[in-house]
């Protein structure tokens, strides 16, 4: 499985505001790069705190005939995945409609009644983990389900997990000209941090783009 992040951060590191809403860091030219790591995916994954906040839909303009090119003759859209431990997508978030498949990884602790609305409103679900998913086991199962390609849209709770799980080969990272400070607001990643070992970056590329810039590496483990 090759693992992409890619998420939009302000100078300082920020996904959002410390009141979580929708943020515009990216501008068109951002999201048409978003758009492209997306077609290039089978699966496009973010964590249930980014669904709450921006009850994001994670599809693609599949009847575009560029999209179709990069999609290099899959049909359709990617497969949308949501980590969520304890099943608290709402079954009338977006990303439940029937536009794309889509898996929501759950913790064994994941209530019954909450898994089961979820199945009813078109989920599938996997069970990886007892409290909290395991992300490792998640990405094995999803790989048995035919994903090749993961990209991974955030948040920075989800994002430090894949890191410490050493899931990730690839980052990228637009960095706006914006300051958005708070230090409760959500970090490029979050999650309880690193202190000993730290992952390997190497800088592949630097692009300018929109009012800003666009940071690739790969992640060398
Ligand atoms: N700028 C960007 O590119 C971008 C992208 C995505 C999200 N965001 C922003 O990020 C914020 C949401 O981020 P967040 O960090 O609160 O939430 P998140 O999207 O990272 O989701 C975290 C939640 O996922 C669940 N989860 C299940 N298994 C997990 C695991 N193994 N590791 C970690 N989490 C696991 C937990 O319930 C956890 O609370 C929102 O404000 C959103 O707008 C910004
Ligand atoms: N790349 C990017 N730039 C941003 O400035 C921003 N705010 C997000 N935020 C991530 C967002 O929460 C979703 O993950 C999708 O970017 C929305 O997806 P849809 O358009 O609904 O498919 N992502």
């Amino acid at each position: 499985m090759h693992v992409v992040v890619n998420a939009a951060m302000s100078v300082d590191g920020k996904l959002a505001s410390h009141r979580r809403e929708q943020l515009a860091i990216s501008g068109p030219e951002d999201f048409d790069r978003v758009d492209r790591i997306r077609a290039a995916a089978d699966g496009v994954m973010v964590g249930v705190g980014t669904v709450l906040a921006d009850d994001p839909h994670l599809t693609l303009d599949v009847t575009d005939r560029r999209v179709q090119r990069q999609r290099h003759g899959r049909p359709g859209n990617p497969a949308r995945v949501v980590a969520d431990s304890t099943a608290r997508t709402p079954p009338d978030a977006r990303v439940l409609d029937d536009e794309a498949t889509t898996y929501v990884l759950v913790a064994d602790a994941a209530p019954e009644d909450r898994r089961a609305a979820l199945a009813d409103a078109g989920a599938e679900i996997i069970v990886a983990g007892d409290d909290r998913v395991d992300l490792a086991a998640g990405v094995d199962r999803l790989a048995d389900e035919g994903i090749e390609r993961l990209m991974i849209e955030g948040g920075g709770e989800l994002i430090f997990s894949a890191f410490d799980a050493g899931l990730v080969d690839e980052l990228s990272v637009f960095v706006g000209s914006q300051l958005i400070g708070g230090r409760d607001a959500p970090t490029l990643a979050d999650g309880d941090g690193f202190t000993e070992e730290f992952p390997a970056l190497t800088l592949d590329d630097i692009e300018r783009l929109d009012d800003g810039v666009v940071l690739e590496y790969t992640v060398e483990g």
